[in-house]
């Protein structure tokens, strides 16, 4: 059993790095078509600034879901700190959607962390996953089924509908495969290579776009720009990743185009936030230093 003042650090901890995490993922530039200090990729409607506001806004949100995750709160309960959370953020950012798929899976990783660390079990990366699933899996796999069966209510999954594919809502019912099988691995090889932190993210970003059905692309380019877009990132892989010279300039020459086309892929962009939330929580405790601007 843990302990009240364990549980205390461990909150603390656990919200302070999803909140860094999301700024980690704000500042790292080449993104593209997504909003970054260096500019506002393909969104008239917000900047960097929206951003900052909303993590500001977000940051109790994170600790409330890692609490309802130690008290084995049900699905529910979790649901509605999510929607406060997203009433928070558009009130903080004057309507605009900044940060509403970190808070969905962010929120529930929180959440798992939460259990976990009340059930006195160890923060690793195939651990947070399984408990997600045992603890909530089953409200999120009825949750994606109901919506399912109702009209569309949303951007995302309006365009899941429509081309069959697999909404954000869906990758939490799976307890998000890109996440743990794509993303955190390209993040985690990389930086096991001795990449710097940089162009690790760069490259976890790209493997992630290369798969993910990202229903913001869909929603801004039609389905034809989601399969442009994931075939841009397989082609910045396949010419080396972020590893080769001139990764910065083939990186920045996608963002451009993406630009031109009004592309974001927001969900990435999430799932990027995600990974470096859970290499850093599940590091050894002395290991680290998230948000770093450095150039590399
Ligand atoms: C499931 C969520 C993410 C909504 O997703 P939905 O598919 O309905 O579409 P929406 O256009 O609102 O997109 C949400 C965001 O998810 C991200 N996203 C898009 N595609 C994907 C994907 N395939 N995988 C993961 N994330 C994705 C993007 O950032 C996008 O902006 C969630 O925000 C939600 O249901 N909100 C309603 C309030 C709620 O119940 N909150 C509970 C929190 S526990
Ligand atoms: N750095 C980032 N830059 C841009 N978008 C990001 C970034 N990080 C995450 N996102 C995600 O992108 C989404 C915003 O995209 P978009 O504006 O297309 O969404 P929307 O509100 O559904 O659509 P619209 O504003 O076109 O009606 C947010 O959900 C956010 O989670």
């Amino acid at each position: 059993m843990y302990q009240a003042a364990d549980l205390d650090t461990a909150v603390h901890r656990l919200a302070r790095e999803a909140v860094r995490a999301l700024y980690a993922e704000l500042v790292l530039e080449p993104k593209p078509g997504l909003v970054s200090l260096r500019d506002n990729g393909s969104h008239s409607d917000m900047h960097a600034g929206h951003f900052m506001r909303s993590l500001f806004a977000l940051r109790h949100y994170f600790a409330r879901m890692v609490r309802a995750g130690a008290e084995g709160a049900p699905f529910a309960e979790l649901e509605q700190l999510g929607q406060q959370a997203e009433a928070r953020m558009l009130a903080a950012t004057g309507g605009v959607n900044t940060h509403r798929g970190a808070i969905f899976c962010l929120g529930l990783l929180c959440a798992s962390a939460g259990w976990r660390v009340a059930a006195g079990l160890p923060l690793d990366a195939e651990g947070l996953r399984q408990s997600l699933r045992a603890r909530w899996g089953a409200a999120l796999r009825a949750r994606a089924e109901r919506a399912s069966h109702q009209p569309p209510r949303s951007n995302g999954q309006r365009a899941a509908r429509e081309h069959g594919l697999h909404s954000a809502g869906d990758e939490a019912a799976d307890a998000f495969p890109v996440l743990f099988e794509v993303s955190l691995p390209a993040l985690q090889r990389a930086t096991a290579a001795g990449w710097p932190d940089r162009r690790a993210r760069v490259q976890a970003l790209f493997a992630t776009m290369a798969v993910l059905d990202d229903t913001n692309l869909v929603h801004r380019g039609g389905i034809r720009g989601l399969h442009d877009a994931r075939q841009a990132a397989q082609r910045f892989l396949d010419e080396g990743g972020a590893a080769g010279a001139d990764w910065r300039d083939r990186a920045r020459a996608i963002h451009a185009a993406f630009v031109a086309r009004r592309l974001s892929p927001g969900g990435a962009a999430d799932l990027l936030g995600a990974a470096c939330w859970l290499a850093q929580v599940t590091a050894p405790a002395s290991s680290k230093r998230l948000p770093t601007t450095a150039r590399a």
